[in-house]
């Protein structure tokens, strides 16, 4: 089975916990798409819930899909998100961010009782790290930042080149909060609530990575069928 029917089973598995009248925060990414698009048709089959989207390419998604959208201005608390994750551990600690929506995502998950998180099982890890890490920068200063961000991955015993993330286009990638993001090739991060809680202090960081104590379920979709995971 290609991965992309695999992001779409696990994206159907998320479905069946969506209750009429809840209040649904809506991830970013090939598989959260998977999820917005399922939505929409029940949406259409008369099923009412409202949703608040996690980046711009995901509201025009859940237009498309006639999923009904509010904000976080309107609402402030989610019954459930429903995101993709870039690599996810056995403690559903998630690095995330890889299409860039990491902040709005961050923003989301926390406003939300529960989050599951879907995804084929080649984002399932040992160790988070092999997926380099995003983190969230204003672009004033931005050396000073990496210098601190540096100090930050010694102090957790990490290190690895930083790379500001380009577009296609080969220009510096833009976030829809106008930020940049540096992509930290670590390898390895042993201890990801320490990392995360030294790169939250460092204020030219707005936001990283790191989703820790988000993620309450994990929906795995493999070859040998879909494994739900829940935090303990
Ligand atoms: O910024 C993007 C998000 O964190 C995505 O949820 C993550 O990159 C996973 O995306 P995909 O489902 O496309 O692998």
């Amino acid at each position: 089975m290609d991965m992309d029917a695999l992001k779409r089973q696990a994206a159907a598995r998320a479905l069946e916990e969506v209750r009429d009248g809840m209040k649904l925060g809506l991830g970013t990414g090939s598989t959260a798409k998977h999820f917005v698009e399922l939505l929409g048709e029940k949406v259409r089959a008369g099923m009412k819930v409202i949703g608040v989207p996690t980046s711009e390419a995901t509201r025009a998604d859940a237009i498309r899909c006639g999923v009904p959208l509010t904000t976080l201005d309107e609402v402030d608390h989610l019954d459930l998100t429903v995101d993709g994750a870039d690599e996810i551990d056995h403690a559903l600690n998630l690095i995330k961010g890889g299409g860039g929506a990491l902040l709005r995502e961050k923003i989301v998950a926390a406003a939300s009782d529960r989050m599951i998180v879907i995804a084929d099982d080649s984002k399932w890890v040992e160790v988070l790290g092999r997926f380099p890490l995003p983190v969230e920068v204003i672009p004033f200063g931005l050396a000073a930042t990496e210098a601190a961000m540096a100090r930050a991955f010694a102090q957790a015993g990490v290190s690895g080149q930083m790379i500001v993330r380009k577009g296609k286009d080969g220009h510096v990638f833009v976030t829809d909060g106008g930020h940049w993001i540096v992509d930290a090739h670590l390898g390895r991060i042993g201890d990801p609530p320490r990392l995360a809680g030294l790169l939250s202090v460092i204020p030219g960081v707005v936001e990283h990575g790191l989703f820790i104590g988000l993620g309450s379920v994990a929906v795995l979709a493999g070859a040998q069928g879909i494994r739900v995971v829940e935090r303990r």
